[in-house]
Formats: C-alpha cells, structure tokens, sequence
C-alpha cells in the first residue's frame, strides 16, 4: 500500500490534462491510493484573469479538486509535482505552497518519500528541462527521492517532434498562445511517470 499525491497548478489547463494521466498511470499499480489537488490560485491573478475565458474555462474545468494543504503532504508517500514554466523555472503559487511547508521541512516529515515533476511551456524551449531542474533544488532540501522518467521505457523521447517529455520528468508544449493540446505521446509518457513513482513510493514505504 502507498499513497501517491499529485499536486498541480494550472492557469490554462494543460497541466490540469497532464495530471489526469499522471493520476491514471499510479492507479494502475496494485495498493495505490491517489489523490489530485490543486495548489491555491493568488487573489490578485483571480481578479486580472477574470475577463479572459481561456483562463475561466481552465479554472471552471477544475472546480471539483480539491486545494492542497499541507496534511496532503504528510498523507502521502509519493509526490508528484505540476508545475508550468514561468520565467523557465515554477510559479510563485506553487513556490509559496513549498515555502508554507516549512514546518514540515523542519521536522523532516517529507524526508525519504519519493518525488517527481511534470511540466508545460510556451515554446519548445521555454524552459521545460530549466523548470524541473530548478524545481528539484527545493525538493532536495525537503528529504525527497528524485524519480526521472528513462528513455529505456520512454522511447518517444527520441525524437526531433516538437513533444515534451525528457530523462527529467514528463511535460508537454503548451503553444506560444496556449491553444496546442498534450500529444498522445506526452500522455502517454506523464501516465509512465505516475506509475513508475508509485513503484518506487511503494518499495519505500514497504
Ligand atoms: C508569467 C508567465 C511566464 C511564462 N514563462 C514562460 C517561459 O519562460 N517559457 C515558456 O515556454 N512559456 C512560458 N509561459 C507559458 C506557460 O508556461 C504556459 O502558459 C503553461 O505551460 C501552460 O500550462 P497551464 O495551461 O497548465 O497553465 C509563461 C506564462 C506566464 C503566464
């Protein structure tokens, strides 16, 4: 038995469809409990995003999820994180959520579980590769056991296809205008990712 938390931030949706395949895979391994939430959204983005529909269409998708708090945290034994480049590194919403767990930090209480990311940019090379990187350093200080994603397993990385998906976790390209969905490949690959982190989260635990 293991439980596998997926804590994502979604602005325009397409981490929001990323999460539901990295949710799928963990659910395919036998013992596995999985749960989806969403990090906070900043009143101030709320009030200036409330006149533009691809963002309130994202947000009105989402409504049923639930938003992360930190017992969230100390439930699971796998976490994988969402999180869209801003700026080729994560959003402040997520980071003041990872900054809010400092009392966790303190205790060690993440220290051990296992850890991964998902991610989505504008372009190709917005920063896919730079956001889970730097993603990771935070991660590290909390106790987290880093899981990538192989090329052995995760052959549609070999590829000059403009996809996402890299040896450092799952992702897909979002278009410069936000209007280009997952490929079937990026699906796929975020969906391996949740099983693989289950695995290990699983081995941990035991
Ligand atoms: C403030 C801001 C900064 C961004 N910075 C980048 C960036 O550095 N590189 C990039 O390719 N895309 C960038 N983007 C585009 C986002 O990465 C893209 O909208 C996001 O991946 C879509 O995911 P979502 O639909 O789940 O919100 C930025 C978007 C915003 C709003």
């Amino acid at each position: 038995m293991a439980n596998i938390l997926i804590p994502y931030y979604s602005a325009y949706g397409h981490i929001f469809k990323m999460a539901k395949a990295v949710e799928e895979g963990a659910k395919k391994v036998e013992g596995i409990e999985v749960k989806l939430v969403r990090i906070k959204e900043f009143e101030e983005v709320k009030e200036v995003m409330s006149n533009q529909d691809p963002y309130v269409e994202a947000q009105k998708e989402q409504n049923e999820v639930k938003e992360a708090t930190l017992e969230d945290l100390q439930w699971a034994d796998g976490i994988i994180w969402g999180v869209p480049t801003r700026y080729g590194s994560m959003p402040a919403q997520m980071k003041q959520y990872l900054d809010s767990a400092g009392g966790l930090w303190a205790k060690g209480e993440l220290e051990g579980k296992a850890t991964a990311v998902f991610t989505s940019s504008g372009s190709i090379h917005g920063g896919q590769e730079s956001t889970i990187l730097t993603t990771l350093v935070p991660l590290l200080h909390f106790g987290l056991i880093f899981v990538g994603l192989p090329y052995g397993e995760n052959q549609e990385q070999l590829t000059t296809d403009g996809i996402g998906g890299s040896p450092y976790g799952a992702s897909t390209v979002a278009g410069p205008d936000g209007s280009s969905f997952p490929d079937p490949r990026d699906l796929k690959m975020a969906e391996r990712l949740g099983s693989r982190v289950a695995e290990v989260a699983k081995k941990l635990a035991n």
